[in-house]
């Protein structure tokens, strides 16, 4: 490893395949049940050790404070876990829409989390990497294992899985939707029965969110809307990103071409490998340490 040279680390997208609200704990906190598949589509993190102690985020997102950034909290939590006197220079490609339902942020944390122990060689395991990351936000431990999963709790108790991989359509309405809105509605219902993981039927599931944000929001309403005509949709997460499965890019594609011009919109697969392990995997071949 040359300390001198910026390492390319991808921080895919995920989604949730279906989100079930089954209680709220006495934190506030909701107890889910949902199954997370990556996506081949998210940001780039570039990334360069240093020795002296500095973590230099040297793309900030506008809008979001350099300390509220979770690249910045996710490296300087694992400086003080591991007490280590390394640093970094880490430059962002941000191609993952804020409050999207894509956990752009938590797979952000992540990916440095992951990238930085390697080239830092602070050895932790993945599951003490997980922990450190829970509390950055309940979506990065999947990140950081890297393997879809159907999930318990708020997300970190993790049983591998390999649900089918479609084409994805992802399309994002001109809004964005705040996670702790929807959490903290009262019309939110949080009482579906939980689910025997042995007889898991994803496509019998659905995303509780899903109700409430085409209430409130007629811009995710109306995408739905149009979107279920041409293949199965469903909102990832909190939205607002909804999701359209296909069985072939060129047919993602068509449907794609014909979105009205204010919804954004990408075409990715869905893998049940994060990209981030099997760019790590190729790096550590690659470099002697
Ligand atoms: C909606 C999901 O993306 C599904 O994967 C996640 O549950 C949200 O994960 P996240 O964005 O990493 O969320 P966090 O940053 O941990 O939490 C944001 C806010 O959402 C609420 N929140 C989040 C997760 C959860 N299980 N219950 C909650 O009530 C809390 O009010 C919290 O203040
Ligand atoms: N590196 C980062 N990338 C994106 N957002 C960040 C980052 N650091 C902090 N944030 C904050 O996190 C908020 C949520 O962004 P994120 O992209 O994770 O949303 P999301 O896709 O809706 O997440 P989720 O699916 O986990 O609810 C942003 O509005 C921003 O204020």
């Amino acid at each position: 490893m040359t300390a001198t040279q910026f390492l390319t680390f991808p921080a895919p997208a995920k989604l949730n395949l279906f989100l079930h609200i089954i209680g709220r704990r006495a934190d506030g906190y909701h107890e889910l049940e949902t199954a997370f598949q990556f996506l081949d589509h998210g940001d780039n993190i570039n990334i360069r050790p240093t020795d002296n102690g500095q973590i230099e985020l040297l793309t900030p997102i506008e809008g979001v404070p350099d300390e509220e950034n979770l690249i910045i909290k996710a490296a300087k939590a694992l400086q003080l876990a591991s007490q280590t006197n390394k640093g970094a220079q880490i430059k962002l490609e941000k191609y993952l829409p804020m409050g999207g339902g894509l956990g752009g942020g938590s797979s952000d944390a992540a990916t440095i989390l992951v990238a930085l122990n390697w080239l830092w060689q602070t050895n932790f395991t993945l599951q003490q990497l997980a922990d450190i990351g829970l509390k950055l936000g309940a979506d990065v431990p999947v990140f950081v294992h890297g393997f879809a999963a159907f999930a318990k709790g708020v997300g970190e108790e993790l049983t591998p899985i390999t649900p089918s991989t479609y084409y994805y359509l992802v399309s994002k309405p001109n809004v964005s939707i705040s996670t702790q809105a929807v959490f903290t509605s009262p019309d939110l219902t949080r009482n579906t029965p939980a689910l025997k993981l042995d007889q898991l039927d994803i496509d019998s599931c659905h995303n509780d969110c899903q109700k409430l944000v085409i209430k409130q929001y007629p811009e995710v309403a109306n995408l739905l809307a149009w979107l279920v005509e041409y293949a199965p949709s469903q909102m990832t997460g909190t939205g607002a990103c909804i999701f359209s499965r296909f069985d072939t890019k060129e047919q993602a594609e068509s449907i794609q071409k014909m979105l009205p011009e204010q919804i954004s919109s990408f075409v990715a697969k869905g893998v049940n490998v994060s990209p981030l392990h099997q760019t790590l995997e190729k790096y550590q071949r690659e470099f002697t340490r």
